[in-house]
């Protein structure tokens, strides 16, 4: 483990600001940094210390000198590296990394370094590739290629967090990537603000991919890959300051936003690994490419740039706090290596040789295997609870899509339920209507005189046949532009909190409504044209409407029945939830045995040493052979025991030990019980031995027989901590078989709940598959009754003209009876 590297730079004041005040108010000690009021009093809780602090007078080449360089010749021998500059705007980041012409930057002076070190190893070949991105308003985009916009971010096993898309180019010497750096550099977002004329508005990330050999092309060899990430990072600005409108305000919360998560991530790093929760990697994409250089694998160093001018103390101290927080964070950077089943193979038989020496002759190799054994069986079972982690979250992310897809059925089947309700009405409506315009014969008595002039009045109660709207077209939810839902971030108060290290909260601002609205809108925004319908009944459509409405209650069983299966699928997961739990719990049993393991061996180690002892102190005669012996065999066994203690504090420590897994667990345990035993028996036996010779010599000699009674008892002492010592060692034994065994039976549970989940899978496709076949019936029969509404209208239409034509018929022949009326009156009075 080692910690992240982290320096300070102190740019110069801006021409037309120096001097601003006289001399700066931050004064440089070393690696220290410290804010001094006037009169160069010095503030004493704005003191800071980092692994270096670069003055206003540093060049990039003393930045690379002391900061990056052992990064990037790390990089060159396997590590995967990391450098990034962080800053408020305009305080020199990109000065930094890419830098002027007299004085190049880190980028620059880094892709030099990387050949010129790789010309000094002779025995390896190598193969380097590049690829140079931005991340502009939260999109990932590649700058040796121009069309390849909005790149995706995968995760993949061994590869682990990767762009897809992005351009690799393959280079042969550092010439060709200055070239392509500066092809790059023109593709990049820069913009002018009041804060700085050329500043960037995304952040960069130029990578080399170094992949190396051995030239001898020994099988055994294994192919080193490492990833060198140089990141130039947009500065955080206050929008007061910056100017900024329009394109620029929107980029510089973008910016402000993705700041801000880092510092989460940093933030919640630098906590111990206790307090330590979930680490927010994925709340934007920097925090996702960086992951590996913020508590990963890599070799990482970070340098803070700060403006010197007393207007920007406030963003100063808020870069040299992240600084501080930064610097409590510890990465674990190791060579990557990728190796071929040959080289595999080899290095493991060199490596049990290696034991084989090391170990020649004692018992300690069967603990060893033992050892690494145990380890093995951990790691297991953290790689399955991680897979079985996995998943059940991606079993609950297809639950949710069930759900929805779900609920989106129960709408569609209410909104037709209600359709066939209001049809029902109406037909019920059409069929009083028709009731009272029949004769009892069944005649139509359009000649009523009670109804002259007797148009049918089909809307009489239109307005109770208006449906009204459904919930989810009503409840259309309102929904803003993007760029206004990220107020949040780029407002003064937030960019202070950023810069103060507050954790924010990120719910706030994520842009929930708009882009729901915007991703959703078949679903939310749907109108539902037929319940707005105003139409009535025929009697020849109730045959229809009826078969629609079967057809409706069909889908509504079939609706139900899936429910219950979704139900059961739920239940089922959460046994598999209860089995996990019950898996992690073993987990931690066995991580425990090493502990156990541990405290019995080193009872044996002290039983040992009273053994020793005792039996030195019972020979007289200390230039014996059997003392020498007895002196050589103690030392060896006291460094064996000290070295298999050592390897137990290993174990509980979580390091690697190696060894090999051929012997059975029971088969090692018995071994290395029987040994002891067999050590001590034949010990005690031959102190036994040397008391009693001692014994029959010192006979008659009173204060000698008491020292012999006073040995022995300590013998007997001795004896029962050894018995105590083998029990122990016993009940480890049978508590490791009792462990496996319910292991194995755990893992057969785990399997047939596998199988189990794995079925209920397919039938939930196949429930799927059937619900989409009903959603297209459905579709159908919506479309069917939309027709029948058409026809229905038109029928209307037709009734309504026929009943104008006969209503001015009826006046025409009403005027016409009152014209003959009159003229025969005139007639009658004309006749005598
Ligand atoms: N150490 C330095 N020596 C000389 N000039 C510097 C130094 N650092 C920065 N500058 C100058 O200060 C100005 C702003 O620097 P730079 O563009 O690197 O800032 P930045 O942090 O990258 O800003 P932004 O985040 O807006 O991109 C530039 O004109 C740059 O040349």
């Amino acid at each position: 483990m080692e910690k992240i590297c982290v320096a300070v730079r102190v740019r110069p004041p801006a021409p037309e600001l120096s001097p601003e005040n006289g001399s700066s108010l931050w004064k440089i000690e070393d690696n220290r940094i410290s804010l001094h009021k006037s009169l160069d009093t010095p503030i004493t809780t704005a003191s800071y210390a980092f692994d270096h602090v670069f003055d206003e007078s540093s060049t990039n080449a003393s930045v690379y000198e002391l900061l990056t360089k052992d990064i990037i010749h790390a990089a060159v021998e396997g590590f995967n590296g990391t450098a990034f500059a962080y800053g408020q705007t305009s305080s020199g980041k990109t000065f930094t990394m890419t830098g002027s012409e007299t004085d190049p930057g880190i980028i620059r002076r880094s892709v030099r370094d990387v050949f010129e070190r790789i010309h000094l190893i002779s025995d390896r070949e190598f193969l380097i590739r590049v690829s140079y991105m931005e991340i502009y308003n939260e999109e990932i985009n590649d700058l040796l290629a121009v069309e390849n916009q909005r790149l995706q971010i995968h995760e993949h096993l061994e590869r682990g967090v990767f762009v897809a898309g992005l351009k690799e180019e393959i280079v042969s010497d550092a010439d060709q990537i200055l070239k392509l750096i500066d092809s790059g550099e023109v593709n990049r977002h820069f913009g002018e603000t009041n804060m700085n004329v050329h500043s960037s508005r995304s952040h960069t990330i130029f990578r080399m991919v170094i992949e190396s050999r051995g030239k001898d092309n020994n099988s055994s060899d294994a192919i080193r890959v490492s990833v060198l990430n140089l990141v130039d990072l947009a500065g955080s600005e206050r929008i007061a300051k910056t100017g900024a409108g329009g394109v620029r305000l929107t980029e510089g919360k973008y910016i402000n936003k993705s700041l801000m998560i880092l510092g989460n991530v940093i933030n919640k790093l630098s906590d111990s690994a206790k307090l330590r929760a979930h680490i927010p990697y994925r709340d934007s994409k920097l925090t996702r490419i960086l992951q590996p250089a913020l508590g990963g694998n890599a070799k990482t160093c970070i340098i803070c740039t700060i403006a010197p001018e007393e207007h920007h103390i406030e963003e100063s101290k808020g870069t040299l706090q992240f600084a501080s927080r930064a610097k409590r964070i510890t990465n674990c950077a190791q060579v990557n290596e990728i190796l071929t089943d040959a080289a595999l193979l080899k290095r493991q038989k060199l490596e049990i040789e290696e034991l084989r020496m090391k170990l020649q002759g004692s018992h300690a190799e069967v603990l060893e295997q033992e050892i690494f054994k145990l380890s093995n069986q951990m790691l297991k079972y953290e790689l399955e609870c991680e897979r079985l982690k996995t998943q059940l979250e991606e079993e609950r992310r297809k639950q949710k899509e069930q759900e929805h897809c779900i609920k989106e059925q129960q709408t569609k089947i209410e909104n037709l339920n209600n359709l066939v309700t209001n049809s029902d009405f109406k037909r019920n409506q059409s069929e009083d209507f028709i009731s009272l315009r029949k004769t009892p014969n069944g005649q139509c008595n359009v000649n009523d005189n009670s109804d002259v002039p007797g148009t049918p009045c089909f809307k009489s109660a239109s307005h109770s046949f208006v449906v009204s709207r459904s919930n989810n077209y009503s409840g259309l939810s309102d929904f803003s532009p993007m760029v206004n839902s990220l107020g949040d971030v780029a407002d003064e108060d937030t960019w202070m909190k950023l810069n103060k290290g507050f954790v924010a909260d990120l719910d706030k601002l994520q842009f929930t409504p708009a882009v729901k609205c915007q991703f959703t809108p078949a679903v939310k925004c749907q109108p539902t044209p037929l319940t707005t319908a105003t139409t009535e009944c025929l009697p020849e459509n109730y045959k229809e409407v009826e078969d629609l409405k079967s057809q409706i209650e069909l889908l509504n069983n079939e609706k139900e029945g899936l429910q219950v299966k979704f139900n059961e699928q739920v239940l089922l997961n959460n046994k598999l939830m209860e089995e996990m739990t019950e898996l992690k719990q073993e987990t931690l049993h066995i991580k425990a045995i090493p502990n156990r393991l541990s405290e019995s061996f080193a009872n044996c180690k002290d039983v040992y040493k009273d053994v020793t002892v005792t039996m030195q102190s019972l020979i007289a005669d200390k230039e014996s052979p059997t003392v020498k012996l007895l002196f050589g065999t103690t030392e060896i066994t006291t460094s064996l025991l000290s070295t298999l203690e050592t390897q137990f504090s290993m174990i509980i420590d979580g390091q690697k030990v190696g060894g090999s897994l051929d012997h059975p667990l029971s088969d090692q345990w018995e071994t290395l019980r029987v040994s002891l035993k067999n050590t001590t028996t034949s010990l005690l036996s031959d102190a036994q031995a040397q008391d009693e010779f001692l014994n029959s010599h010192n006979k008659g000699q009173e204060t000698s027989a008491l020292e012999g009674e006073k040995l022995k008892s300590e013998l007997s002492t001795i004896k029962k901590r050894y018995n105590k010592v083998e029990k122990e060692l016993c009940l480890d034994k049978q508590l490791l078989e009792a462990l496996r065994e319910s292991h194995e039976k755990l893992l057969k549970e785990v399997q047939l709940l596998k199988e189990e989940r794995d079925s209920l899978d397919i039938k939930l496709s196949q429930s799927t598959q059937r619900l989409r076949v009903t959603a297209s019936d459905k579709e159908n029969v919506l479309k069917d009754l939309n027709v029948e509404v058409k026809r229905r209208k038109e029928i209307e239409e037709e009734i309504k003209q026929i009943s104008t034509a006969f209503a001015t018929r009826h006046k025409s022949f009403v005027s016409f009876h009152s014209e003959i009326k009159s003229k025969m009156q005139k007639l009658t009075t004309r006749i005598p």
